[in-house]
């Protein structure tokens, strides 16, 4: 999968005469709806021959335009690649979502789109919306503005993916049920455990385990407690732990004493999904 700034795709068109599926979004922790949008681009570029775009904020546009408040994300950027690699994805592209770039309308912010590939299909759920407030657009205004920029463009629109209850599965019900400690399901949501990227953080080496500053960490975390988890190191191996989480600090204690800490290099912790156990 090939990274680009969409800005810098916009001044460098390399993609220009390409056949693209694309889908645009936020896709913060890239829950099963979000999966299964990217899942059908992916599948209908592989039927029409064409390679498939995913479209994403660096930011989340609806807390820069204050609507909602800031919350911390549910998946770094490396951890976010990682999940398109293995759907397929054929390019991400970022958009550095400035006070200049907000005020774009949805047929300008389109037409950017079009002039650096060419639109064949665009995948986007029931409740998509592109465009500064005034004139945003949902799927029956994309199509609208896709016809005009690239005339045998569609625009596919998934059922909604809901939870076990029967709720659309989202961003905001998946950080609300972190935030309750509701961690099995969070992991029904995502499709996978609640993992937290250690890679980039620094680690203070305790006898009895590893500390991490809960500061440090971009992710949101769920409450304070100890939960049992899984520690996976670089080599590949993973170990079986107890994440201590308090307010400031996060100790990672391994349940054999058998690893050698100052060789560990330590990649994610991934939740199990009981939750906390104290
Ligand atoms: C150029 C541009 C693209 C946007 N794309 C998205 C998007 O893909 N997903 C999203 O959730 N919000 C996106 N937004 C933000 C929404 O359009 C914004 O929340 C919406 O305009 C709010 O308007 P409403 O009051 O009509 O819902 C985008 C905003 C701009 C300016
Ligand atoms: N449960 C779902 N089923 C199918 N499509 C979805 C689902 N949730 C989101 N999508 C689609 O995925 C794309 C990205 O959506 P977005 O990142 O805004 O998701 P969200 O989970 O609703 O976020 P938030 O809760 O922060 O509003 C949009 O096209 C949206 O319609």
């Amino acid at each position: 999968m090939k990274r680009y700034d969409f800005m810098h795709l916009s001044a460098h068109p390399v993609l220009w005469q390409q056949d693209m599926a694309v889908c645009i979004g936020v896709f913060d922790g890239l829950h099963s709806g979000h999966q299964a949008i990217i899942r059908r681009c992916v599948e209908l570029a592989a039927q029409q021959g064409l390679e498939s775009m995913v479209i994403t904020f660096d930011k989340n546009p609806k807390m820069i335009m204050k609507s909602q408040p800031y919350h911390s994300k549910l998946a770094s950027e490396s951890q976010i690649e990682q999940i398109l690699v293995n759907i397929g994805v054929d390019h991400l592209v970022v958009i550095d979502f400035s006070a200049d770039f907000s005020k774009l309308t949805a047929e300008e912010f389109l037409t950017l789109v079009c002039a650096f590939c060419h639109v064949n299909v665009m995948v986007v759920g029931e409740d998509f919306r592109c465009g500064a407030p005034v004139s945003s657009a949902g799927p029956v205004q994309l199509q609208e503005y896709l016809s005009r920029l690239s005339p045998e463009a569609t625009v596919e629109i998934p059922p909604f993916v809901l939870t076990a209850d029967g709720e659309i599965t989202s961003s905001t019900l998946v950080r609300k049920k972190l935030l309750e400690g509701a961690l099995e399901e969070v992991q029904s949501m995502l499709g996978r455990p609640y993992e937290l990227d250690l890679v980039a953080y620094p680690s203070k080496f305790m006898e009895k385990g590893l500390l991490y500053r809960t500061a440090s960490f971009m992710q949101l975390l769920p409450p304070v407690g100890v939960y049992e988890a899984q520690l996976s190191l670089s080599d590949g191996s993973v170990v079986d732990v107890h994440a201590h989480l308090g307010e400031d600090e996060l100790l990672i204690v391994p349940d054999q004493a058998m690893w050698d800490w100052i060789a560990a290099r330590t990649k994610r912790l991934s939740f199990r999904a009981k939750g906390s156990i104290s």
